[in-house]
């Protein structure tokens, strides 16, 4: 049983920063659903990339798990039986729900879940990772470097599926998406205070960037291929491809 989001229907005197704490995780599948257009497509459709890009004898890392929506959805189309999962979460609250999750279902496919910070985590012998909705919680001087160590620890022909929140550089576009979304919440229930309280605490921690600043990162990093495959309003997930020698 899911848990209704009410957290900011309430007036709050001084609105603190955005933290994925307690109160945010024990409502947080019925919150990001209610938030996030095309959420529930996204994790089946990860499930679907895990079924094409997870390689016999590698790891397949989701970084920002929170409850591990990513990690089942692909847990249920990995065949290989000696691949491994690696799900990382610096929130101990999502971590703690994140490991009953898992633990609830069997499976063939080990999972490791890591309490720890995706900046440090070692990243080897990949041939999948996910970043869904977790790169743009991130300070944006930070997210080169770990792009970098992503391609690094991705074997060739390996694959980054980055999922975030996008800004436009076009303001006429880029209102209409952000009017279209809170369109989409206020369809989900969500009342103008909750919509207001909930994009101030989001304010200072969440830095959206444009897709093209993501295709910029990402050929830094030196991914050869990188493309939007979803998009719904100002929300999307990019595939990045680590070339295979010489391509
Ligand atoms: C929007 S949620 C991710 C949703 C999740 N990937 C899914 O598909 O349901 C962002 C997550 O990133 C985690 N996070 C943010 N910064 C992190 C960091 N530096 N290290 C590890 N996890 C981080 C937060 O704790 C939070 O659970
Ligand atoms: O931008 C918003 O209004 C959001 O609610 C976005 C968002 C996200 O993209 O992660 C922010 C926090 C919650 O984790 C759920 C959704």
């Amino acid at each position: 049983m899911t848990h209704r989001d009410d957290l900011f229907s309430a007036p709050i005197a001084s609105l603190g920063d955005w933290t994925f704490d307690d109160r945010v995780a024990e409502v947080f599948p019925d919150m990001i659903e209610r938030s996030v257009p095309g959420y529930s497509n996204i994790i089946s459709m990860i499930g679907m990339l895990a079924s094409r890009y997870a390689r016999p004898g590698t790891q397949i890392y989701d970084l920002g798990c929170a409850l591990g929506a990513a990690t089942l959805a692909m847990r249920r189309t990995i065949s290989h039986a000696d691949c491994r999962i690696i799900a990382v979460d610096n929130s101990p609250a999502m971590i703690a729900r994140c490991r009953h999750h898992i633990e609830a279902f069997r499976a063939t496919t080990p999972t490791t879940i890591i309490e720890g910070d995706i900046r440090t985590t070692p990243i080897e012998n990949a041939s999948l990772v996910v970043l869904n909705f977790t790169l743009q919680f991130l300070e944006p001087a930070q997210r080169q470097n770990l792009l970098n160590r992503i391609f690094a620890g991705l074997n060739p022909g390996g694959a980054l599926v980055l999922s975030e929140k996008f800004s436009f550089q076009d303001q006429r576009i880029g209102g209409l998406l952000f009017d279209m979304h809170h369109d989409f919440k206020r369809a989900n229930g969500y009342s103008e205070l909750e919509i207001s309280q909930k994009r101030s605490m989001l304010e200072n921690v969440m830095l959206t960037d444009t897709v093209e600043v993501h295709k910029q990162r990402l050929a830094e990093a030196g991914f050869g291929h990188a493309e939007v495959w979803f998009q719904c309003f100002n929300f999307g997930s990019l595939i990045a491809i680590k070339p295979e020698s010489g391509q």
